[in-house]
């Protein structure tokens, strides 16, 4: 256990600090910031995390609205709350929580979210603006995984990163971010189909777990002195654990733990794109 341990929780707790500030500047100019939450069903995980969503909100001083849905809610009703939270003055940006359950295509739901207000950077025309190098919210997780390298003070410039996993949450727009002008990072973006992938992940400066399959990432895949952040999530008996396994604390020279990690830096960054998009409002006012 030689390694630096990235601690997401307190960088995400002195984040939420220096959001509140904004938050408060926010106010004192007559404009308050809100985020909604859409969740349908009654997965348990799901509903821990929205819930954070709402204590984080109040912890900075937004406000917060939610809709629940029950499971069987049809894709009308879904359809109903997201135009109603487009249309609401009060909600300056929001999200509806993934998965949806199965009778919901998702890409669907993600098209009828207003871009202006989509505070996961999820919609199409918000990815798009990633690939272009245009300015816009950017995918929560990806933008804390960056966020906390950049606070730990991890080179990014010209670092050789090693991401595994490419869904559209984590891994596929992290590449794109790693690989902007303002990061230059050399990404290799690995997955199911990656031949050797301890070929990839042992060259690499940065190895970036985001595959959701525990004990995938080991020691004997880390470079000495690399850097490991743990992004998967599985339960296990009803708790989260990681790609890594513990071994590799012992030959890197920083790693996330997980829980503690990514995962509330993730919800940092949640409220980092609302406030982001509460100020740009206010300068047109
Ligand atoms: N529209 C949408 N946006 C999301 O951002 C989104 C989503 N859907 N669906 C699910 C994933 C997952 N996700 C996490 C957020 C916080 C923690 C988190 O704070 N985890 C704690 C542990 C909490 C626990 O015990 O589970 C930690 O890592 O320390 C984890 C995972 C956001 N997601």
């Amino acid at each position: 256990m030689t390694a630096i341990r990235m601690d997401g929780r307190a960088v995400a707790d002195q984040i939420k600090a220096e959001l509140k500030v904004r938050v408060d500047a926010l106010r004192e100019q007559g404009v308050t910031v809100g985020l909604g939450t859409v969740l349908v069903g009654d997965d348990p995980a799901s509903q821990i995390y929205v819930n954070g969503k709402h204590s984080d909100c109040e912890q900075v001083g937004i406000e917060s609205f939610r809709v629940d849905l029950t499971a069987d809610a049809t894709p009308e009703q879904v359809e109903r709350s997201i135009r109603v939270l487009n249309d609401s003055t009060m909600c300056t940006g929001y999200i509806v929580q993934l998965p949806l359950p199965s009778h919901i295509d998702p890409t669907w739901v993600l098209e009828l979210i207003d871009p202006d207000k989509d505070a996961d950077g999820l919609t199409a025309d918000n990815l798009g603006r990633l690939v272009l190098g245009q300015p816009g919210p950017v995918p929560c997780t990806p933008r804390g995984i960056v966020e906390l390298l950049r606070r730990y003070e991890i080179p990014l410039d010209g670092a050789d990163v090693c991401v595994i996993g490419r869904g559209t949450t984590v891994g596929r727009p992290l590449g794109l971010l790693l690989t902007a002008r303002e990061n230059n990072a050399t990404v290799t973006l690995c997955h199911t189909g990656t031949r050797d992938l301890a070929e990839h992940t042992r060259r690499a400066d940065i190895v970036i777990g985001a595959a959701g399959r525990p004990g995938l990432i080991t020691a004997s895949m880390i470079k000495p002195g690399a850097v490991v952040v743990d992004v998967g999530v599985t339960r296990v008996n009803g708790k989260p654990v990681g790609d890594a396994t513990d071994d590799v604390w012992d030959v890197a020279s920083h790693v996330t733990p997980n829980p503690g990690g990514i995962g509330p830096m993730t919800r940092a960054m949640l409220l980092a794109n609302v406030v982001d998009r509460a100020e740009a409002l206010a300068v047109l006012q």
